[in-house]
């Protein structure tokens, strides 16, 4: 049996991993298929649809780490603005995007929530990282056994994915601030300025090991000591295991999460700790949390930092969302055949 779904539409957890569930799209397609059909004076609006169409970017944003570190309430606090009341285990990926406007363009940051336990991640683990565009890494700022797993987390993904570390020369990081426009949008505007991590106490003493990179870790700090770290040195172009030939020519921006700060006496990680690690594998660090609510300007960061990293890789493909054409075709047993087109 074959599950079939739309590439970019919304799914949702089920048993065998994959879900339709949209009916916002179902209708987006429809009326596409009738403009595209329909005569006489509608030939227009039907370019002009799928033109708009044509132009709507996905990014696709993986997020990863142990069962019970919030991974389900992040993305919900982005996705849909709350803190669910309560959650159950992800079983496979939990699929969830919004529309955000990013200098007067409007970008699809779908985000997948995946399985911390094992035992729920089962075979399709590889098709979670086809077509990734970014790795977002969650720990709990309460249990060190979470953020030491973090290590085997990178290494499985690393195993399926081989990213690029960005490079300071490559172009910085975006520092969004979001509000929300009448429509619900999230809107980026110049010269916001958001909350990307706590105030360490300075100065964070590292290894030395590259003195070149020390030297422009300096500098960051000095012109901003709240500038989040990034820098790296290659620029390998990123392929997947499982299908050597996917053309993903972009570089896997990712990031690390502290979650659940609101639990203030119960932290068992140091934010200097994490920030060490962080930087060791050139990652942003975000310490936040899902459930306060005055930190959903911080979860929004989190993705946004992404999306905007992102935007400024051109070579992103425009995605037609509203295509048939962009349907995968997943059968239950994924793991046995690679449904890679190329
Ligand atoms: N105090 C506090 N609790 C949180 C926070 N985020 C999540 N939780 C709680 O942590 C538990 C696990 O949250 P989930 O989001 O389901 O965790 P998960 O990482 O998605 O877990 P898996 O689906 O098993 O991988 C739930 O009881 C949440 O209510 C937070 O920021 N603060």
């Amino acid at each position: 049996m074959t599950n079939e779904f739309p590439d970019g539409k919304r799914w949702k957890r089920a048993e065998h991993d994959v879900t339709i569930l949209a009916p916002g799209d179902v209708h987006k397609v429809a009326r596409s298929r009738s403009n595209s059909g329909g005569g006489g004076g509608g030939g227009s609006n039907a370019r002009a649809s799928q033109e708009l169409s044509i132009q709507t970017r996905i990014f696709k944003i993986i997020v990863i780490g142990d069962s019970n570190v919030g991974k389900t309430c992040l993305t919900f606090r982005f996705t849909g603005g709350g803190f669910p009341d309560r959650t159950e285990a992800t079983i496979g990926v939990d699929f969830r995007e919004k529309a955000v406007e990013i200098e007067g363009e409007t970008i699809k940051v779908q985000v997948w929530d995946t399985a911390g336990q094992e035992r729920f991640r089962k075979s399709m683990v590889k098709h979670y990282y086809h077509n990734v565009h970014a790795v977002v890494f969650v720990y709990d700022v309460t249990n060190m056994t979470s953020f030491c797993n973090l290590q085997t987390w990178i290494e499985k993904t690393a195993k399926l994915l081989f990213y690029t570390p960005l490079t300071g020369a490559e172009g910085s990081w975006f520092k969004p601030q979001g509000r929300q426009n009448m429509e619900g949008v999230l809107v980026v505007g110049e010269g916001a300025r958001p909350l990307l991590r706590r105030d360490l106490p300075s100065p964070i003493v590292e290894p030395p090991q590259d003195p070149e990179r020390d030297e422009a870790v300096k500098k960051t700090r000095q012109s901003d000591p709240r500038e989040p770290l990034m820098h790296g040195t290659s620029s390998a172009p990123v392929c997947f295991s499982e299908c050597n030939s996917h053309r993903v020519s972009a570089s896997v921006p990712r990031v690390l999460v502290g979650n659940k700060c609101d639990l203030v006496d119960r932290i068992q990680v140091p934010s200097s700790v994490a920030l060490r690690f962080a930087d060791t594998h050139n990652m942003l660090l975000f310490e936040t949390s899902a459930k306060d609510p005055k930190e959903s300007q911080n979860v929004d960061c989190i993705f946004m930092a992404l999306a905007c990293r992102l935007k400024t890789q051109k070579f992103l493909i425009y995605r037609d969302v509203d295509s048939e054409d962009a349907r995968v075709h997943l059968t239950q047993n994924c793991g046995a055949k690679s449904n890679c087109p190329c």
